[in-house]
């Protein structure tokens, strides 16, 4: 239970006092939609939301339900393909997620008119949010909106990060007052390598154009997928040694140990494809994808080494949507630091990979900073884009962060 923490309990008394005049200006909402992220044609719109618990609306200023405590409720999460933006616009308004609960019941005519919203899609949805629900996108910085989020989930939320070698996962205890400097990694459509100095305090350092989108755009042409999830379950089967050149095939079997290198690494990606005249055609799918999915994964590990040991950075964080929880490319990638590193370096992702930015622009409310929201617990409800319910869902499995909420309190600042 985050909140325990000592930082939190005292915070908790500064929010209480202030809690009566949040309710008084009306600036809480049953439900507060708070964001959307997005970039390229064929990537993804993040929401982040907090919807009020039902508990605590019958008498907003009674302490026993929550005003003394902050307010209870949930934070959501929801993706929707960006080629299914009317989704998320009926989304949106299905879930009434722009009416304001208290202001709306006092001051119908008051309703909130704007939401925030980061990354291409803040730019690019901006007509489309004011035609069809009549609200402006207010656009808040994606570099800073990325920082925000992750401090905010490596300080607030238990089990967020997490470390994955050979198939083990293993949780990561963040010690709050050793936290910074670390790199950020975000692989969305492309990666921003960002160190992260503190609240607030960032650079981008890095980046590189090879990333998820690479991934998708590239496994598309070559594999010919209609759909992410469908390149990544080929992935899952194929064989990337059908596809790659290892450096046993340059070296007749035999290991390259001077310079470190068995016989399996990979001494060219794909480079197996220019012999035999083989064509696109005489490649599984599966192979092709996974390969892709292996140099992209290892390219991006290793640019992140490097600039990490350029900062001398120990703790390098993964996020983005790139990842989606896979355990091939998290592997790759880990694999990819503890080598390049000599195990000086440790690769850490998300459970909230794609919501960074998302959860940044959340945090810039206005009165919403990184202290005000609390997570309790991380406890796993998935709240599905369509309103439905996932009964197979296992929080332990990949897509962590799919359709999840967490239980939370809202305090004010
Ligand atoms: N369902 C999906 N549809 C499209 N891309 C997906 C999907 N799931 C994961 N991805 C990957 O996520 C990448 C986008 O990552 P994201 O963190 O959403 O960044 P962006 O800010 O560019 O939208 C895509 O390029 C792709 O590699
Ligand atoms: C331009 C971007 C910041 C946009 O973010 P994204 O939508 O990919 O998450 C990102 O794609 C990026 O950092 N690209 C790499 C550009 C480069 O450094 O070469």
């Amino acid at each position: 239970m985050v909140c325990n923490s000592p930082s939190f309990k005292s915070q908790q008394k500064k929010y209480t006092a202030a809690m009566g005049s949040l309710v008084k200006d009306e600036l809480l909402y049953h439900h507060l939609i708070s964001t959307l992220l997005q970039a390229g044609e064929r990537s993804l719109i993040k929401l982040v939301y907090f919807s009020r618990d039902s508990s605590d609306h019958e008498d907003p200023l009674n302490d026993s339900v929550g005003v003394s405590n902050g307010v209870n409720g949930r934070l959501h999460f929801a993706k929707f393909e960006t080629t299914k933006i009317n989704d998320c616009l009926k989304f949106i308004s299905a879930n009434k997620l722009l009416l304001g609960g208290l202001q709306h019941q006092e001051n119908p005519t008051n309703d909130r008119s704007f939401i925030k919203a980061t990354g291409g899609g803040a730019y690019k949805f901006s007509d489309l949010f004011k035609e069809k629900l009549g609200i402006s996108l207010e656009k808040e910085d994606e570099m800073e909106c990325l920082v925000t989020g992750a401090n905010f989930l490596l300080k607030a939320v238990n089990h967020e990060a997490f470390t994955y070698l050979n198939g083990q996962k293993e949780f990561v205890q963040i010690d709050h007052n050793d936290l910074y400097p670390y790199l950020l990694v975000n692989i969305g459509s492309g990666v921003s390598m960002v160190k992260v100095d503190g609240d607030g305090k960032f650079e981008r350092v890095s980046g590189t154009s090879v990333g998820g989108g690479t991934f998708w755009g590239l496994g598309k042409l070559l594999t010919k997928c209609q759909s992410f999830d469908e390149l990544l379950e080929l992935s899952h089967r194929g064989n990337n040694r059908v596809v790659d050149m290892l450096v046993g095939d340059i070296y007749g079997g035999m290991d390259y140990s001077k310079i470190g290198l068995s016989s399996t690494a990979i001494a060219s990606s794909f480079g197996r494809a220019i012999s035999n005249n083989n064509e696109l055609d005489d490649y599984k799918p599966e192979d092709v994808s996974r390969s892709l999915l292996r140099m992209i994964s290892n390219n991006i590990g290793q640019i992140s080494y490097l600039n990490a040991l350029r900062f001398g950075l120990k703790r390098i964080f993964f996020g983005g949507f790139f990842i989606r929880g896979q355990s091939y490319t998290m592997d790759t990638i880990s694999v990819a630091v503890h080598f390049w590193s000599k195990g000086e370096a440790k690769a850490m992702f998300l459970r909230h990979e794609g919501f960074l930015g998302a959860l940044g622009a959340f945090m810039s409310y206005e009165r919403h900073s990184l202290d005000d929201l609390m997570i309790n617990q991380s406890v796993q409800i998935p709240v599905d884009a369509s309103c439905g319910t996932d009964t197979n869902y296992n929080p332990l499995e990949r897509d962590l962060n799919e359709t999840e909420s967490m239980q939370c309190r809202v305090y004010q600042a």
